[in-house]
């Protein structure tokens, strides 16, 4: 026991005063950095969600998107979580029985509602945009237009999720929403990147959108669109072309080939030996050719193919006006288009078709596009649906019509050169999220795009308690430092004589 004490009296780091000051200097620094750490440590993610229906001319999807809850407002990614394609056709089909255009919705609307938490199913914001197909339904039939929209709001309304409407875009709205879609997915828009194009080919109308160089807004108003996107400034050109969509532009090669209304028509835009019996009446049943219906035509005709890539480039050209432009220079139809520039991204049918050809590779020259497209119209019928017993015969006897209006359409009607061409890249998605206006629609609608650039982000969480710990540790030496005085002088070892 005496030794003891005496240990301690000699020992000044044993006096309680230093002990209790040690003992409440480390508790301090603990507390600190524990409370710094639980403070700012990373939340588990909760998400926010959001619902687009594109009610286009041949079908309609519906796409979730999904995007961290705590950063809606700027930094947040918003990415596509789910899409569901509705089955049948497109809702303008539905003008004659309107209450099944809001039914054919039910199913893929129930697919969201298991998609989204039900906690969140009220907050979600729920949109409808109808495109091309209504838009002809609407100039052809302004009551059904009307009908079709009052059928399927009733149906969404029915469903837990906050409705936000349905209408019916603009050709130019449909055009800038597709830009942003695809610059924001790429992140081209946050870094102030030069931008990309987007080409976007519906059923029935087509959209060309970029940021041209030096270009006068007041040569076509109609066709400019300004945005002010995470603080800079993009002046678009946008351009949408009604009855240029894939399936209303055959309407019209098909018009234009039997105007004089033949028994049987030899089309070089089918494979030969191809023949297919066709009604003058649903051929015409379309504001984009109705008028150029021939009088006196029989109720049917034949439709056969011939296979002639060259000859079905010389029909599908019939079918732009290049004659008159009062502008400085025009694509076609005398619509104003500045002269192209940068790349693009071309989606939706322009993917689809260029896929099932196999010529999505940017690398393959216009040239060996043009053959391959020529090979493929010229191979017969019987052997092309040998070769894809998978596909459908009506999509399949198409192919070799899409594709030679895409190359007319890019090379003749917009001007892509042989050098331009290579710069277009054929697209289904970016990032896991389909090319599309629908995500533009909505992070525009949600005000998720700010006009200013966000802040610069705060310390990432292991930065924070990294510079934490190490300032806990520097004040702890600094403490004991300041214990200098007090500390233990060193004995002096017994010098050896
Ligand atoms: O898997 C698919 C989905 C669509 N399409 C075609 O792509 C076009 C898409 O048109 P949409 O219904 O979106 O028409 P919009 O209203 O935009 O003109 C139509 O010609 C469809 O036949 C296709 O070839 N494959």
């Amino acid at each position: 026991m005496s030794a003891q004490r005496e240990m301690k009296e000699k020992n000044p780091w044993h006096t309680p005063l230093t002990i209790i000051i040690t003992v409440i200097g480390v508790i301090a620094i603990v507390a600190l950095v524990t409370v710094a750490v639980l403070q700012n440590r990373p939340v588990p993610q909760k998400y926010k969600y959001g619902i687009v229906l594109d009610a286009g001319s041949s079908h309609t999807a519906l796409y979730i998107y999904e995007w961290p809850a705590e950063k809606d407002n700027n930094t947040g990614r918003v990415e596509q979580k789910h899409s569901c394609k509705v089955k049948g056709k497109g809702i303008s089909s539905y003008a004659a029985e309107p209450e099944k255009a809001g039914m054919s919705l039910t199913e893929c609307m129930r697919e969201a509602e298991m998609q989204v938490p039900s906690r969140r199913h009220q907050e979600t914001p729920l949109y409808l945009g109808a495109t091309a197909g209504m838009r002809l339904l609407n100039i052809e039939n302004r009551e059904a237009s009307d009908k079709v929209f009052e059928a399927v709001e009733k149906a969404l309304q029915g469903f837990p999720f906050s409705y936000q409407g349905a209408r019916i875009l603009s050709g130019q709205e449909e055009g800038a929403f597709g830009w942003v879609t695809v610059n924001y997915l790429d992140d081209r828009l946050k870094q102030g990147l030069e931008t990309t194009g987007a080409l976007d080919l519906g059923g029935a109308s087509t959209q060309i959108s970029f940021v041209p160089h030096e270009y006068d807004i007041s040569e076509s108003p109609s066709n400019s669109v300004a945005f002010r996107l995470y603080g800079n400034d993009y002046n678009l050109y946008t351009h949408s072309f009604l009855c240029y969509g894939k399936d209303q532009v055959l309407r019209m090669a098909l018009a234009h080939q039997t105007r004089s209304g033949p028994v049987t028509m030899s089309d070089p835009c089918f494979h030969p030996g191809y023949s297919v019996t066709r009604n003058y009446n649903a051929l015409y049943d379309s504001p984009c050719v109705s008028e150029r219906k021939p009088k006196e035509a029989p109720l049917n005709f034949t439709h056969t193919g011939v296979g002639n890539f060259f000859r079905c480039q010389e029909v599908v050209k019939t079918l732009f006006n290049f004659t008159s432009c009062k502008y400085s220079r025009c694509s076609f139809n005398g619509i104003f288009q500045p002269p192209l520039q940068g790349s693009f991204g071309a989606f939706s049918a322009y993917y689809f078709v260029m896929n099932f050809l196999n010529l999505t590779d940017s690398s393959i020259p216009l040239e060996t596009v043009k053959a391959n497209l020529a090979n493929y119209c010229g191979t017969p019928w019987n052997q092309i649906k040998q070769q894809h017993p998978e596909v459908k015969e009506k999509y399949l006897a198409e192919y070799c019509f899409s594709g030679t209006y895409i190359v007319t359409l890019l090379t003749e009607g917009y001007n892509f050169t042989k050098e331009t061409f290579s710069k277009i890249k054929f697209i289904k998605e970016i990032k896991g999220s389909d090319a599309g206006w629908t995500l533009g629609y909505m992070l525009n609608l949600t005000n998720m795009i700010p006009a200013e650039a966000p802040d610069s982000p705060p310390l990432p969480h292991a930065g924070y308690v990294s510079i934490v710990t190490v300032i806990a540790l520097l004040l702890f030496i600094l403490f004991i430092l300041s214990l200098r005085p007090i500390w233990p002088k060193c004995s002096k070892k017994p010098q050896i004589v």
